[in-house]
């Protein structure tokens, strides 16, 4: 995970203190772009132990559609608590979008069973994209996150805004483009996650693994990760480990979490760091 060392590195080093939402306060750059061959190990963290439950979970819980955390919360999943309701609703964020884009007409576009239908079909296609970003959505900044949940808005505008698919002599590769990007704490998550959709969406459309390419926009430390980074980067990234993927599962819509097994994954232990509201 040198890719990801380097980012921390960089922006440690060249970073410009930015004010934020927050009010925790960032060092920031705006664009970068990272590329992991999938072929070649997964792409976890191994300068810290990471929780891949919890992305698992998260990912399937995207696939799924829903607006609600009690799937997270049934399955001890509480990273997207700070931001729901009392009743765990966070409105329409990314699963919403993905699975049930509000169309003009009062009908929805399920954009991912089009994506898998359109690679199966016509893999040279240019427009295999799905987008969170939905103007229309947005939150309010002038009141909270739960509170524009509670009137059917998202919580938080999506940070993992879009992305594309691209075949190539039989592989896939995805490139995301996120327009916000907590380097400590959520882009561990998010390349991790990533990564694993692509392989899914690889195995049910049976085509072999291509890159990841992810691109950001601010990609930012918080202030209060900085002694977290220092330890991080003075540690040595291990060898990637593997994921096993049951190879029975032929739909998107048809992987439960026992379908996953990580093996060999080799890591520094855990860093602990507050997260920014
Ligand atoms: N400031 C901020 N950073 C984020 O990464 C982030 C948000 N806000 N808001 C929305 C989601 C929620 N995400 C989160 C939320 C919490 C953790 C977190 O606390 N991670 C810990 C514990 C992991 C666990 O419990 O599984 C970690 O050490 O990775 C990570 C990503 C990613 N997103
Ligand atoms: O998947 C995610 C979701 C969120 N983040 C981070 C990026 C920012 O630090 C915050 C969102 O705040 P905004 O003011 O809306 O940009 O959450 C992430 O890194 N990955």
């Amino acid at each position: 995970m040198k890719e990801y060392l380097d980012l921390m590195r960089h922006v440690r080093d060249e970073g410009v203190e930015k004010s934020d939402r927050t009010g925790t306060g960032t060092k920031s750059i705006f664009g970068h772009q990272m590329r992991f061959d999938l072929s070649k190990g997964f792409p976890l963290v191994t300068t810290k132990k990471c929780h891949l439950k919890s992305i698992i979970h998260e990912l399937l819980w995207f696939i799924k559609g829903e607006s609600n955390i009690a799937y997270l919360k049934q399955n001890g999943v509480k990273i997207w608590d700070a931001w729901a309701t009392e009743d765990g609703e966070l409105g329409p964020v990314y699963g919403v979008q993905w699975r049930n884009w509000p169309a003009q007409n009062g009908e929805t576009i399920d954009q991912l069973t089009q994506l898998i239908h359109d690679l199966k079909n016509n893999p040279d296609s240019r427009r295999h994209i799905i987008t969170a970003w939905n103007p229309a959505l947005l939150p309010d900044t002038s009141i909270s996150p739960d509170a524009n949940a509670a009137i059917g808005k998202q919580a938080l505008p999506p940070c993992h805004t879009l992305f594309q698919f691209y075949v190539l002599n039989g592989k896939l590769s995805c490139q995301l483009y996120q327009r916000s990007a907590d380097i400590f704490l959520g882009v561990p998550f998010n390349i991790a996650s990533y990564a694993l959709f692509t392989m899914m969406i690889a195995q049910v459309c049976d085509l072999e693994l291509g890159d990841f390419v992810h691109t950001f926009g601010d990609a930012h430390l918080y202030l209060n990760h900085l002694e977290q980074v220092d330890e991080q980067l003075s540690r040595e990234p291990l060898p990637l480990p593997n994921m096993w993927i049951n190879p029975e599962v032929k739909s998107i819509f048809d992987f439960t979490f026992e379908d996953f097994e990580l093996q060999n994954y080799q890591a520094h232990p855990h860093i602990k760091a507050a997260i920014s509201v």
